[in-house]
C-alpha cells in the first residue's frame, strides 16, 4: 500500500515537472522569436530596405498586441534602431508600445528613457509641443528617481528642441547646464554633443568666432573617445561655418572629411546633412548642377523620413541655386512653397528667408511692384521676429541682473565683515592697553567679547535654520511632483487619455451629494440646472474594426472617439472610458431635458465624423447609447443611486443595440402617477411609470431585451 503511495506521488511530481518545463521551453521561445525578428529587421535597415523594416517592426507589435504580451525592453531597443536610421514615425510607435507596458508596471527609470527618445523622435518631426511635453514628463521622473545624469541628457534634449524652435537664448541655459553636468562626471560625448549645440546656436546669431571656439572644444573632447559618428557632425558643422565666413573651397575640404567619417557609422541621417550642406557649398563656389544634385539627393531623404527642418533648409540652398543660374521663375516655385510651408509651422526665421528669396527673383525680373510688396511683408515679419527676441532676451537680462544684484548684496556682506574683524582687532589692542592699567577693563573687555561671540552664534544658528527650512520645502515640492506624477498614472486610461473608472468612482459621491443638497436647497425655479445625467456610449461593431483592420487600426479608432467626445461634451463633464469600446459620460449642473439633444449630438457627431486608420480612406463608424437621469428614480444613498444609474443606462444601451443600433434609448425621468401602460423598463426596475425618449420610430418600437425570453 505504502509503496503504491509513493510512485504515485512520483508519477505526479514528474508530471508538474515536465508541465514546468514545457511553460518555461513556451515562454524562452516566445522570446527567442522576438529577438530573431529585431534581428531581421536591423538587417533590413542595414540593408536600406526601410520600407520592409517598416512593416515587418508593425506586423511584430501587432502579434505582440494579440498574445497580450509586450516585451517592453525589446521593443525599446527596437525603437531605437529606427530612431538611429532616421524612421522617426516607426520608432515613435514603437516606443509608445513600450512605455505603455512600462507605465502598466510602474518601472518609472525606463519609463523617463522612452519619454525621452519619443521627445526626439517628435522634435525630427518638429512636433516640438510634444516634444516639450515628453521631456517635462521625464524631468518630473529625473526628480523623483534624483537621477542627475538623466537630467543632464533631458536638459540636452530640452536645449535642442529650443534651438530647432528659433528661441535661441532660452536654448542657452539648458545646453550649459547639461555641458556643466557632463564636463563635471567626464563623459567626453555626451559633452561635446553639448558644445557642438552651443556652437550652432553661435553660428545662427552670427557670432561665428565663438562658434568656432565651441566646435573646436567639441572636437579636442570627441578626439580623446574616437566616436566617428561626432567627429563627423562637428567637421560638418565646422564646414557649415566656413560656408558662412564665406570660405566654400574650405568648406568642401571639412564637410568632405566630415563625410568619409560618417560613411563608416552608416547613419544616413547625419550622412543626409552633411550632403545638403556639401550641396550648398558647391552651389556657393558656382558648381550649381553638382551642388543641386546633392540637395535633390538629401531633400529626397528628408521627405521620406519626415524631416520638415532638413527639408526646409535644402528648399532654400536650392532656391538659391536657381538664383545662380538666373532661373528666376523655377526659384521663385521653390520659394513660394517654403514661405507656405514656413507660414504653417510659424517659423519666422525661414519666412524672412523665403520671402527675401521671393524679393530678389522679382527684382530680376523686374517686377517691381510685387517686391515692394514682399519688401513690407518683410518688414512687418523682422518687427515680429525682433518683438519675440526682444522678449526672450529680457528674460535673460533679469535674470542676469538679478544675479548681479545677489553678487553686489554678497560683496557688501563681505565688506561689513572686513570691516568688524579691523574693529574687533583695534578693540583687541585697545584691551590689551587696558588690561595692563586695570582688571576691570579686562573684564569689561572680555564682557564685550562674549557678547559678540554670542551674536556671531545666533547668525550662524539662524542661517542653518533657514537652509533647513529651504531643503524642506523643495523635499515637499518633489513629494507633491511624485504623487501627482502617480496619480495621473493611476487615473489615466493610457490610450486615450481620458480618466478611468477608478477616478469616476473617486468623485462621483461627491457630485451626487451635491446634486442632492442643492435640489434640495434650491426653489423651483431654479432647479432647472441641477440635475446629473448619465449616458452609456458604446461603438457599434467595433470587432469588425480589429478583424477587418487590425488591432493597432481599432486602437487608433479609440483614441480619436475620445477626441469626439471631448467635443461633445462640456469641459465640466466628467468623461470616462468605462472599458474596451464603451464610454460613460456625467453631465453636472445640467437639466434632465438637455438628455435627448445630448445623445443625439454625440450620435450625430460620430456618424458624420471620418476616422483616420492610416489607410488611403478614413472609415465611417456609428454608436449606440443608453442614458438616465442621476439618479432616475428616489434619492438613495451613493452606492444604491449609482447601482441603480447604471442598471437602467445599461439595458436602455442594450435594448438601443437591439432596435437597430446607430441610435438611443433612455429615461428622462421616473413618474409617481402613470397613466399611459408601464414598458418593459418599468417592470425591470419597479418604476411606477416613466418618461422615456429614443431616436428609432417611437417608444412602442423599442425592442427591449426581457421581451426576447
Ligand atoms: N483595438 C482594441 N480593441 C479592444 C480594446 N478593448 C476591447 N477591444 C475589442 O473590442 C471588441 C468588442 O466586441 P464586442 O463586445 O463583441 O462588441 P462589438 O463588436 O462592438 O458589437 P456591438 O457592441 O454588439 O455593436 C472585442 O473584440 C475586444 O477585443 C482595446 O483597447 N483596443
Amino acid at each position: 500500500m505504502g509503496s503504491r503511495r509513493r510512485s504515485t506521488l512520483r508519477v505526479l511530481g514528474c508530471a508538474l515537472l515536465i508541465t514546468l518545463q514545457l511553460a518555461y521551453i513556451k515562454m524562452a521561445a516566445a522570446e527567442n522569436f522576438v529577438g530573431a525578428e529585431i534581428a531581421n529587421i536591423e538587417r533590413l535597415l542595414d540593408a536600406e530596405r526601410y520600407a520592409d523594416a517598416d512593416s515587418k517592426a508593425l506586423l511584430l507589435l501587432e502579434q505582440a498586441y494579440q498574445q497580450q504580451k509586450i516585451p517592453a525592453d525589446e521593443f525599446l531597443s527596437l525603437g531605437v534602431l529606427f530612431l538611429n536610421t532616421s524612421r522617426f514615425e516607426v520608432s515613435k510607435v514603437v516606443f509608445s508600445a513600450a512605455l505603455e507596458r512600462y507605465t502598466a508596471k510602474g518601472a518609472l527609470s525606463k519609463m523617463a528613457l522612452t519619454l525621452l527618445h519619443l521627445a526626439t523622435s517628435e522634435r525630427h518631426l518638429s512636433n516640438y509641443d510634444s516634444s516639450l511635453a515628453y521631456v517635462h514628463r521625464a524631468m518630473s521622473i529625473a526628480q523623483i528617481e534624483r537621477d542627475d545624469t538623466l537630467k543632464a541628457r533631458l536638459n540636452l534634449e530640452l536645449g535642442t528642441i529650443q534651438q530647432q524652435q528659433g528661441k535661441i537664448e532660452i536654448a542657452l541655459e539648458p545646453l550649459k547646464q547639461a555641458l556643466g553636468y557632463f564636463r563635471d562626471n567626464n563623459m567626453p560625448s555626451e559633452m561635446s554633443l553639448s558644445l557642438l549645440h552651443i556652437g550652432d546656436l553661435y553660428s545662427t546669431l552670427n557670432q561665428t568666432s565663438l562658434a568656432h571656439t565651441y566646435y573646436r572644444d567639441a572636437l579636442e573632447s570627441i578626439e580623446k573617445a574616437n566616436d566617428s559618428r561626432l567627429l563627423g557632425i562637428i567637421k560638418t558643422r565646422l564646414g557649415a561655418l566656413l560656408l558662412k565666413t564665406s570660405s566654400p573651397s574650405q568648406a568642401i575640404q571639412s564637410i568632405e572629411s566630415g563625410l568619409k567619417h560618417l560613411d563608416v557609422t552608416k547613419d544616413v541621417g547625419a550622412i543626409a546633412e552633411a550632403k545638403m550642406l556639401l550641396g550648398r557649398a558647391f552651389v556657393e563656389q558656382g558648381d550649381t548642377s553638382k551642388g543641386r544634385k546633392l540637395l535633390q539627393e538629401a531633400m529626397a531623404f528628408a521627405q521620406s523620413s519626415g524631416q520638415l527642418k532638413l527639408m526646409q533648409e535644402g528648399r532654400l540652398a536650392l532656391a538659391r541655386a536657381y538664383m545662380k543660374e538666373q532661373s528666376f521663375e523655377l526659384a521663385l516655385a521653390e520659394a513660394r512653397t517654403g514661405t507656405i510651408e514656413a507660414r504653417k509651422h510659424r517659423d519666422l526665421r525661414d519666412q524672412i528667408s523665403f520671402l527675401s528669396l521671393q524679393l530678389n527673383a522679382f527684382v530680376s525680373l523686374g517686377e517691381f511692384k510685387k517686391a515692394l510688396d514682399i519688401q513690407s511683408v518683410i518688414q512687418q515679419l523682422r518687427e515680429a521676429l525682433l518683438d519675440s527676441e526682444n522678449k526672450s532676451a529680457i528674460e535673460g537680462l533679469q535674470a542676469e541682473i538679478e544675479v548681479i544684484r545677489q553678487s553686489h548684496t554678497l560683496e557688501k556682506l563681505e565688506e561689513s565683515k572686513e570691516l568688524a574683524l579691523a574693529q574687533a582687532e583695534q578693540e583687541k589692542l585697545q584691551t590689551t592697553l587696558v588690561w595692563s592699567i586695570s582688571l576691570a577693563a579686562l573684564l569689561f573687555t572680555f564682557l564685550i567679547w562674549s557678547r559678540y561671540k554670542q551674536r556671531q552664534q545666533t547668525i550662524i544658528l539662524r542661517r542653518e535654520v533657514r537652509q533647513q527650512t529651504l531643503t524642506l520645502q523643495e523635499k515637499n515640492e518633489e513629494l507633491q511632483a511624485a504623487y501627482r506624477t502617480l496619480e495621473e498614472v493611476s487615473l489615466r486610461d493610457p490610450l486615450t487619455s481620458l480618466y478611468n473608472r477608478h477616478y469616476l468612482e473617486s468623485q462621483l459621491p461627491g457630485e451626487i451629494r451635491r446634486s442632492q443638497f442643492s435640489s434640495n436647497q434650491s426653489t423651483d425655479t431654479n432647479k432647472s440646472k441641477q440635475d446629473l445625467l448619465c449616458l452609456l456610449i458604446d461603438i457599434d461593431h467595433f470587432k469588425r474594426i480589429n478583424d477587418d483592420y487590425g488591432h493597432i487600426a481599432g486602437d487608433k479608432v479609440l483614441a480619436s472617439f475620445a477626441q469626439v467626445l471631448k467635443h461633445v461634451f462640456r469641459l465640466t463633464d466628467l468623461i470616462i472610458r468605462w472599458g474596451g469600446e464603451e464610454f460613460l459620460v456625467v453631465c453636472r449642473q445640467s437639466n434632465r431635458e438637455e438628455l435627448p439633444e445630448l445623445a443625439e449630438r454625440c450620435r450625430e457627431m460620430v456618424a458624420s465624423t471620418p476616422f483616420d486608420i492610416g489607410l488611403e480612406k478614413p472609415i465611417n463608424i456609428t454608436c449606440s447609447i443608453g442614458f438616465s437621469l442621476l439618479p432616475p428614480d428616489r434619492k438613495d444613498d451613493f452606492e444604491m443611486a449609482w447601482e441603480r444609474t447604471f442598471a437602467v443606462v445599461d439595458y436602455a444601451l442594450y435594448a438601443a443595440k437591439l432596435s437597430g443600433r446607430n441610435g438611443w434609448v433612455g429615461v428622462i425621468e421616473t413618474l409617481n402617477n402613470n397613466e399611459n401602460k408601464r414598458t418593459p423598463i418599468d417592470h425591470k426596475f419597479n418604476f411606477t411609470g416613466s418618461r422615456i425618449a429614443t431616436s428609432f420610430n417611437n417608444v412602442a418600437s423599442i425592442k427591449w431585451p426581457d421581451n426576447l425570453d
